[in-house]
């Protein structure tokens, strides 16, 4: 089966930082992956790379079979993505908003309707559909922005720390959606730093420290090794706690 994802030999430089040094990755359809790492470890840079955002010092990036750098274009309609910054369209209202990412994406117009109903559901923002976005909350910015990248079902969703700021019953619904969207054959990219959350639904995850990857496992088999948590075993990878200690000094 063709990867939803296929990273080789990627590397991104600033000047005179190394953000993403060799990373070498490959996302299946149904692998919900957590990307896991320490501030400025590479998550982002990663993930723009993905979306064409930032052209790569080296390496190879393809979605759905697409290669990234010879047709960006064709590799973004495969991907919904939420930057950390949001970028909305923010004199739309969210229904329109909604309306506008349907027709980029292709969705049926019999079927438009009742999936932008199910989505507005989704992130509690019926109530909220004929308000224009830039008077939105925060949260609520975000759980547009996350609903939007998953309409018309694309194969991959790259979710860069897309949980900040939502409620526990919005965190909970939607990641609830990102577990069926992939039990359905589609693929997450999630960064985040709330550990406890996504070793509950995640079924893989990556930690890059200093731009490289040095932990790619399915979460089931982390606690192996005398039942370490996630929290533990980054710990341990980021350097602020060596294995046979006791606690944070
Ligand atoms: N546009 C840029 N220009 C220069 N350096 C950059 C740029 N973007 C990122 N960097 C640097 O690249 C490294 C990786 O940053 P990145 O934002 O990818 O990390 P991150 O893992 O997403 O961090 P965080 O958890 O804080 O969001 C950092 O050292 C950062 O300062």
């Amino acid at each position: 089966m063709m990867n939803v994802v296929e990273i080789k030999g990627l590397s991104k430089s600033f000047r005179l930082t190394k953000a993403v040094d060799d990373v070498s990755l490959e996302i299946q359809a149904g692998d919900f992956v957590a990307l896991i790492g320490p501030n400025g470890a590479g998550k982002s840079t990663l993930m723009n790379c993905i979306m064409g955002r930032l052209i790569p010092s080296a390496g190879q990036i393809s979605v759905s079979g697409i290669n990234v750098a010879d047709d960006t274009v064709g590799a973004r309609k495969k991907v919904g993505f939420v930057p950390q910054e949001l970028d909305l369209h923010g004199y739309l209202t969210g229904e329109e908003y909604l309306r506008y990412l349907g027709s980029l994406r292709g969705v049926e117009a019999a079927k438009l309707d009742s999936e932008i109903e199910r989505l507005l559901g989704l992130g509690d923002l019926l109530e909220a559909r004929h308000r224009v976005i830039k008077e939105y909350s925060g949260g609520m910015a975000r759980k547009i922005a996350i609903v939007g990248a998953m309409i018309g079902a694309p194969p991959l969703l790259v979710l860069d720390e897309s949980f900040v700021g939502l409620d526990p019953e919005s965190t909970w619904r939607i990641r609830e959606a990102l577990k069926v969207h992939c039990e359905q054959g589609g693929a997450v990219l999630l960064s985040s730093h709330i550990l406890e959350m996504l070793e509950k639904v995640c079924s893989r995850v990556v930690m890059l420290r200093g731009g490289a990857v040095v932990l790619d496992s399915p979460m089931s088999d982390l606690d192996r090794e005398g039942g370490k948590d996630l929290t533990r075993i980054y710990l341990e990878l980021s350097g602020k706690l060596g294995p046979n200690a006791l606690s944070i000094a």
